[in-house]
């Protein structure tokens, strides 16, 4: 990588803005994933190993700046301070006196975690203020969220206009990892995409059609192209400003000679939640007030088979509901067809690293990445703006 790291610079005494991204999964309160959290580590150690003082700044969630009780990243401070071993400060603002005034009694080593930066209007919005209030806190700042590294907020941009900027330890790694994979990929080249994340997921599909071999379509996108067919979708989600552009990727994608998978049997509910009436059917037997949750048997096996045929796999966004028990076979089928598969399997995402964790399969991928978006964006060649700030070698 062109842009220099921690490892560059002098950090012993300073104050060091480090942006994580610790937007974990939470349920009641409670972290059901680490994985995000775990992977700063190297970087909060080397940095408190040297004397450095660590102000941790993140987002969790999209709270659209407003202050959102359970928003709050505090749990997110306990895991870490469980993690290190040692106390994380937490302040409740990530901005402003009364946080300036914490920094200021921070010994060398010592780590606090900010607010949730996305409480601020301006975070998302890349607002100079904003960036430069982040910016009178720190000596150096440290970007070592992969995850919201395609995001030009004021946290992951704009701050880095404002002091030295260089990369973490895990940022490194990924741009690093996944550089590797994807230069000259392995083929067939498989990218399965899925998730909620409808407009977003939607965008990169385009892309992913001239540089994969086969793109399997999974998860809550999937239902806009069903009806981008003509079919009924029930309650399930959907993006109806783009019914004519999905329709754009299967023609585009014959053209290419790309093979473009849609489900063709889904786990239909009546509810959201564990409890609910649920039914296979195909995807054109939808009924009317009735949700798509889950991928069928039928399209299990079928995902499966490419998966197993694949030298390379690029996975973001789970199959269904997988935090729901009825919901959670068509990712758990997908997760296994990776974990058996010969192919290199780089799984990437919150959601996705923490499905593939819930079934025990997370040491059987070749790499887990912290980034679903940022490392779909770095697939299609795009510049992240969270690495283009920071400072060249
Ligand atoms: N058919 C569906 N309907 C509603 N939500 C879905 C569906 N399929 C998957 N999801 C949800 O998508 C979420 C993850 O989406 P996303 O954030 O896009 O993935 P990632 O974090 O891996 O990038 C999960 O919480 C899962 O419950
Ligand atoms: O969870 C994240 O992205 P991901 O779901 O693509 O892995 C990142 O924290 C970015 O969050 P955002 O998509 O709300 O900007």
């Amino acid at each position: 990588m062109n842009k220099k790291s921690v490892r560059d610079v002098e950090v012993s005494g300073k104050r060091v803005f480090v942006r994580v991204d610790f937007n974990v999964p939470l349920e009641n309160g409670k972290i059901t994933d680490d994985t995000r959290i775990r992977e700063t580590l190297p970087t909060i150690k080397y940095l408190t190993d040297r004397g450095a003082k660590v102000i941790l700044a993140s987002h969790l969630g999209r709270p659209k700046g407003q202050v959102v009780e359970d928003m709050r990243l505090t749990p997110a401070a306990a895991r870490l301070s469980e993690l290190l071993g040692k106390p994380v400060a937490k302040a409740d603002e990530a901005i402003g006196d009364a946080v300036k005034a914490q920094i200021a009694k921070l010994n060398d080593g010592d780590v606090l975690l900010l607010e949730n930066v996305r409480f601020y209007a301006g975070e998302e919005k890349n607002d100079p203020e904003l960036a430069k209030a982040f910016a009178e806190l720190a000596d150096l700042y440290v970007n070592d969220a992969f995850g919201a590294a395609h995001r030009a907020h004021a946290s992951t941009e704009g701050i880095a206009h404002h002091l030295p900027a260089v990369s973490g330890l895990l940022m490194e790694k990924e741009l690093d990892v996944l550089g590797k994979a994807l230069n000259k990929p392995d083929r067939p080249f498989t990218a399965i995409v899925g998730g909620a994340k409808v407009k977003d997921k939607i965008a990169v599909i385009e892309k992913l059609i001239e540089i994969a071999d086969n793109i399997i379509i999974g998860g809550g996108l999937s239902y806009t192209f069903f009806k981008a067919k003509g079919h009924e979708i029930g309650k399930s989600l959907v993006d109806n400003d783009r019914l004519e552009l999905v329709q754009e990727f299967e023609r585009k994608a014959k053209e290419k000679g790309v093979n473009f998978l849609l489900p063709v049997d889904v786990v239909v509910g009546d509810d959201f939640s564990a409890s609910a009436n649920t039914k296979i059917v195909d995807v054109d037997q939808i009924p009317a007030d009735w949700e798509g949750f889950d991928i069928g048997p039928k399209t299990r096996e079928l995902f499966a088979k490419t998966i197993a045929e694949s030298k390379l796999i690029v996975w973001n966004g789970p199959m269904g509901v997988f935090e729901l028990k009825p919901f959670e076979d068509g990712t758990k089928a997908v997760a296994e067809a990776c974990a058996a598969t010969a192919g290199y399997t780089i799984i990437g995402g919150g959601d996705s690293a923490a499905a593939v964790e819930k079934f025990h399969l997370g040491d059987k991928m070749d790499h887990i990445s912290t980034g679903g978006g940022a490392s779909l964006e770095f697939m299609e060649g795009k510049a992240l703006p969270g690495v283009v700030a920071l400072n060249d070698k």
